[in-house]
């Protein structure tokens, strides 16, 4: 008998999907997920389908308890599902070992959460670069480029040198977004980053949120509960007792 060759090593990058709509952006395909709930299990997402495309920008609007964090977390890949498939960029997420998960995150995934998260200490631009400690850019060329993107979110050299308690909720959330985007990611995943604003400020950041999707090619899943704010996705899905549906 031939001995057969050694299986390839490694994630699965070496091996992705044959479907070419899934091989960039994110997929999720046939997504449950449950929680424990006393005796039972409460489904969070039922059988989930999602393809949002490069330079897509898609919202998702639902009820409170719709199940709409529990749709970015597993997508953000923070939370494995009961079944189905999470693709980054054809790479199967559910494949990878704990390290090569974190290591998708950091390369492919750029997260703004609902709470804003900046460290209290740190100037706005320092929040960019106290992520390049991890990666290792040359100080001079990260300090540049993190100057550039916040100027692309609308932060003024004296903003970006201000600490988070020195700007509003607007500009907190500017710096949120520049931050997502620092690392160049291929998905922007991004949970009601208007909670803490009025309308007026609320509506400017999904503009540059439709702006940056366009301008850096990411797969942008936007998640609210703000019906007013749906207007300038190119998609809109409908989260209902963790189903997903298409709204428009
Ligand atoms: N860690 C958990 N353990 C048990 N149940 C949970 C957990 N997290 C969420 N749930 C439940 O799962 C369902 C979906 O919650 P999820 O937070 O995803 O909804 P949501 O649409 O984001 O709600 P909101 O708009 O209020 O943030 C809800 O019924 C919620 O109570």
């Amino acid at each position: 008998m031939t001995p057969r060759p050694p299986a390839p090593e490694g994630p699965a990058v070496t091996a992705p999907t044959t479907d070419t709509s899934l091989r960039t952006g994110l997929a999720l395909r046939g997504v449950t997920l449950s929680y424990p709930d006393g005796e039972n299990r409460l489904v969070a997402l039922d059988d989930v389908e999602l393809s949002v495309a490069p330079g897509e920008f898609a919202a998702v609007a639902g009820p409170s308890g719709s199940g709409k964090s529990s749709l970015l977390a597993v997508a953000a890949t923070l939370l494995r599902p009961d079944r189905g498939e999470v693709l980054v960029d054809g790479v199967d997420a559910g494949a990878l070992g704990e390290r090569e998960r974190t290591a998708l995150r950091r390369e492919r995934l750029g997260i703004v959460f609902q709470q804003s998260n900046l460290l209290a200490s740190l100037t706005a631009v320092e929040q960019l670069l106290v992520l390049e400690s991890v990666r290792g850019r040359r100080p001079a060329r990260a300090r540049a480029r993190a100057g550039e993107l916040l100027e692309s979110v609308g932060l003024s050299g004296a903003e970006q040198r201000r600490r988070p308690h020195q700007l509003s909720g607007g500009e907190r959330q500017r710096v949120n977004i520049a931050r997502a985007l620092f690392g160049s990611p291929s998905v922007l995943l991004v949970d009601e980053p208007t909670s803490a604003l009025d309308h007026e400020r609320g509506a400017q950041v999904v503009e540059l949120l439709a702006e940056v999707t366009r301008t850096h090619r990411t797969a942008t899943v936007m998640v609210t509960h703000d019906r007013d704010l749906l207007g300038r996705a190119d998609r809109v899905l409908e989260m209902h007792d963790g189903r997903l549906s298409r709204a428009r």
